[in-house]
């Protein structure tokens, strides 16, 4: 039997899908009591790892469990974890609780259970509708509705803020975190650090099949520093100027702005003053962690500019206590900081992504997660095609 403790554990996991590794060695806990942000950029492999870790694909190595056994040894999966993967289907013609029922039923939960996911996820006035009528975001709720149906402890959520409206993102992100508060397991992929960044307290980063960082949320943000970019007549004479002036965090932009870290702007100015360098304008620009998202992952799609840095970005102090090393063809260049919004310098058109995307169709006709083989009217309410 499984030990209800709750633990996510994927250890040294691999899927290789022909010439594509898709995950490679990957391996992280995810504890309760917590949200766990599972993170990375398109194609970096955080749905094939929670597919293996629902038992839908079958790993080329290593072994991912929940409370220590592998899904298909967990005797009523549904009971344990629930699940909501992109791309799910309702039979459009069935009622929200009808499509519950069918669920409920084959899970061996009371008929009672599905009123109360209902009014759990805000669908109890829409209980009785089509779901084919559904927007997306009732959608979402109703996929999630059926994930709760076992009263599971432990959920896995795949992209589950794709679609949803500022106030859907926000009655999820309550919902999880009580979930958790109650000592549950909660685990959320997601290729969009800020739309989780509220949600979560842990956070798992993968790129290229690989952990990046594995930690606490707040150390992330601890291990990133501020800096001010600097627009100057001389950015080398001024670079020349912080320096004798004892501030070594400084680095020409390939923009012209120099970035310096560890001074105040009033600082830049007298030193700038002092040397008779006219500056034109300075800009602080905070700790910002989707910059260290970046940073962590970039690699994905193209190396580094070459030239754009010719040494670690002022501030920088090392990677975060959780990095687990560069990405798979990272020529060591230092980390790229990358302007507050923007992609990373680099940052090639996603083409490549797109092309190496599993075909919709195929993934759309998957069985649902925990309902999987084991359960009736698997067909007749998958697929969305009526
Ligand atoms: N069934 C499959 N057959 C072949 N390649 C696959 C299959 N499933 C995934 N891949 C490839 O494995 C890699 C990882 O894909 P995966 O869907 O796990 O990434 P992801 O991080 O979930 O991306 P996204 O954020 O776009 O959903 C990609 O290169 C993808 O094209």
């Amino acid at each position: 039997m499984h030990d209800g403790s709750g633990r996510i554990a994927v250890q040294n996991l691999s899927k290789q899908f022909g010439a594509v590794n898709a995950v490679q060695n990957l391996s992280f806990t995810v504890e309760p009591g917590s949200v766990t942000g599972f993170l990375g950029p398109n194609g970096a492999g955080k749905t094939t790892t929670l597919r293996m870790l629902l038992g839908l694909v079958t790993p080329t190595n290593g072994t991912a469990t929940i409370n220590g056994r592998p899904h298909d040894q967990l005797g009523n999966p549904a009971r344990v974890v629930g699940s909501v993967l992109e791309n799910e289907g309702f039979h459009p013609g069935r009622t929200a609780r009808n499509h519950l029922r069918v669920y409920s039923a084959a899970i061996g939960m009371p008929d009672q259970r599905v009123g109360e996911v209902l009014g759990l996820v805000g669908l109890s006035s829409a209980a009785d509708r089509k779901a084919g009528g559904f927007s997306l975001g009732m959608r979402q709720r109703l996929a999630l509705a059926t994930a709760l149906l076992g009263d599971p402890q432990v959920l896995v959520l795949d992209e589950p803020t794709n679609g949803l409206d500022p106030e859907g993102i926000l009655w999820l992100r309550n919902f999880l975190r009580a979930y958790a508060r109650e000592g549950r397991t909660v685990l959320v992929s997601s290729h969009l650090l800020n739309e989780v960044e509220q949600t979560i307290d842990q956070v798992i980063i993968i790129s290229q099949g690989m952990t990046r960082y594995n930690g606490s949320l707040d150390q992330l943000r601890k291990s990133n520093q501020s800096r001010v970019l600097v627009q100057s007549a001389d950015a080398n004479g001024l670079v020349s100027a912080l320096q004798e002036a004892g501030i070594t965090q400084v680095s020409p932009m390939p923009d012209g702005r120099v970035a310096v870290s560890g001074a105040t702007v009033q600082q830049i100015g007298d030193i700038s003053a002092k040397a008779s360098i006219a500056v034109y304008g300075m800009q602080e620009e905070t700790a910002d962690l989707e910059r260290m998202f970046f940073q962590l992952t970039q690699g994905q799609y193209a190396a580094p500019q070459p030239g754009f840095q010719q040494g670690p970005p002022p501030g920088y102090q090392g990677p975060p206590p959780g990095y687990q090393g560069p990405p798979p063809g990272y020529q060591g260049q230092p980390p790229v900081y990358a302007p507050q919004n923007t992609p990373p310098p680099g940052f090639a058109p996603p083409q490549q992504q797109f092309q190496h995307q599993p075909p919709q169709q195929q993934q759309y006709q998957q069985a649902p997660p925990q309902q999987q083989a084991q359960q009736q009217g698997q067909n007749e309410g998958w697929g969305g095609q009526g």
